[in-house]
């Protein structure tokens, strides 16, 4: 964990350059700094004290002004110039300690500046603060160089965003996840990479806590849609912490969950998918009968059930196998689904060898043409059956019921309905069609009446 402390560990003793043209003020000097713990070098010449601060990197220099050669103004000029050694402070110590000489030594890179004659309990104290703010900047620093590490190698993608939702800033992970170059998601807005609605919820979001920071509350995970550079969608989970510095500003961390939702994907296929014949399964079905059910009462629209029952399929069984059988059903399967050709039909595998068809906004007539056709379809498929006793072939008895849902009261009369014309066609010999319609007279009685068979 990275803390906000910044107290100071020294790595070794600070070292001293100490330039002065007078050798007794360098002696003076010398002492002193020796006795306060520091670890001395001294320079005679600006030009001396240039080559021995690109050599060991002082902590300080303390300079004289006025000097033969180079001044102490220009030494430190080159110094500030040279990248080695620009970020070593300087004092300046001088006997010309006018305004404009004072302010001549700050405006030429000094971080502080002791008059002469020198009181040495002084220069003690200017050196240590010094030495105390340097070692807190490097220590800032360090700690920016780890967040910048941290930042550029974590997995999830970060993004630093403004009130308005500018990007202000992403990390290499959030460009890999998103396609873009580094640098190249700063300045869009958060519109240009989520769907409207969601990217206006954060837009609002934004604005309440930027007009009240007090308020501000973490927005929390959620997962959302993405637009790639490429066009195409990634599914992520967005967590959104409010930070406040010199301005509002909005810490997102993306975590990919692409691949994790495929395989939730997947999963929810599959089970909505009977395994043997890769159409729909029960559940699946009562679910989708039940969505269509309320739409049709809000709609007023009729709809249709079919229900389909192989004949003898324990003599098909029986007598070719039940491995034969498994393929027989996948092949009447197939048959059946094949007129599911609309978003509101469904064809499912219910159990055994029955099969359902619902086909919403159809009427009677409409549904039993497709009953009819799907049972000529079936046994179109001449699949021999050896033992049946009504068809050399496979085939299937059908029974379709059709209602306004306001006729009958739930999804089972209908079910009940459609069972009923089914064994209607199986006792009148099979391989037929029937269709029964609940009585709008009275409610839930059904009334069978053969509209054509085979
Ligand atoms: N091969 C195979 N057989 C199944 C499967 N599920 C159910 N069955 C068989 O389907 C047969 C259904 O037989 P019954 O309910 O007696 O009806 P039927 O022989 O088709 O006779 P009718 O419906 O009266 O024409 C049983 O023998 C079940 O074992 C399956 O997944 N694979």
């Amino acid at each position: 964990m990275i803390t906000g402390s910044t107290s100071y560990v020294p790595r070794r003793e600070a070292a001293i350059l100490i330039v002065d043209d007078a050798p007794a003020n360098l002696s003076v000097l010398r002492k002193l700094m020796v006795e306060q713990g520091y670890q001395t070098y001294i320079a005679t010449s600006g030009e001396r004290a240039v080559q021995i601060a690109k050599r060991v990197y002082p902590d300080l220099i303390l300079l004289d002004v006025v000097m033969p050669g180079i001044d102490g103004l220009e030494t430190c000029r080159q110094l500030k110039s040279n990248a080695l050694t620009q970020h070593i402070p300087v004092i300046f110590m001088s006997a010309r300690n006018e305004t404009e000489d004072v302010v001549a030594g700050f405006e030429t890179g000094g971080a502080d500046y002791i008059g002469k004659p020198l009181r040495m309990a002084e220069v003690c104290a200017r050196v240590r603060a010094q030495l105390q703010i340097r070692n807190r900047s490097e220590t800032q620093q360090e700690q920016a160089e780890r967040l910048r590490t941290i930042v550029n190698s974590m997995a999830e993608g970060l993004l630093i965003i403004e009130p308005n939702g500018r990007v202000q800033f992403t990390n290499p992970a959030c460009d890999a996840y998103l396609g873009y170059e580094e640098g190249e998601l700063a300045g869009q807005s958060l519109s240009d990479l989520l769907n409207p609605l969601v990217a206006q919820e954060y837009l609002d979001y934004f604005t309440r806590y930027a007009a009240d920071p007090e308020t501000a509350h973490s927005h929390g995970t959620r997962e959302v849609i993405i637009r790639h550079k490429q066009g195409t969608s990634v599914c992520m989970d967005l967590t959104l912490t409010p930070m406040y510095s010199r301005q509002p500003l909005f810490i997102g961390l993306l975590h990919d969950i692409t691949h994790h939702k495929m395989s939730e994907d997947a999963l929810h296929r599959a089970a909505m998918v009977d395994s043997l014949t890769k159409i729909a399964n029960r559940r699946h079905f009562d679910t989708f009968l039940e969505k269509e059910w309320q739409r049709a009462i809000r709609s007023g629209a009729p709809l249709s059930l079919v229900v389909l029952d192989v004949d003898h399929f324990k003599l098909y069984n029986d007598s070719l196998g039940h491995a034969a059988g498994d393929i027989c059903l996948q092949q009447v399967a197939q048959a059946i689904n094949a007129h599911a050709l609309r978003a509101t039909d469904l064809a499912a595998r219910y159990g055994g060898e029955e099969f359902v068809l619902l086909f919403a906004e159809t009427d009677a007539d409409a549904a039993f043409a497709l009953a009819e056709s799907i049972r000529n379809h079936v046994e179109a498929l001449q699949l021999p059956h050896p033992r049946s006793i009504t068809s050399p072939w496979i085939t299937v008895s059908v029974g379709v019921a059709t209602i306004h849902p306001h006729q009958m009261e739930n999804v089972e009369a209908l079910f009940v309905a459609a069972d009923r014309a089914m064994y209607v066609a199986k006792e009148n010999g099979r391989n037929q069609v029937r269709s029964s319609r609940a009585s709008p007279a009275a409610a839930g009685t059904v009334d069978i009446s053969a509209l054509a068979s085979h």
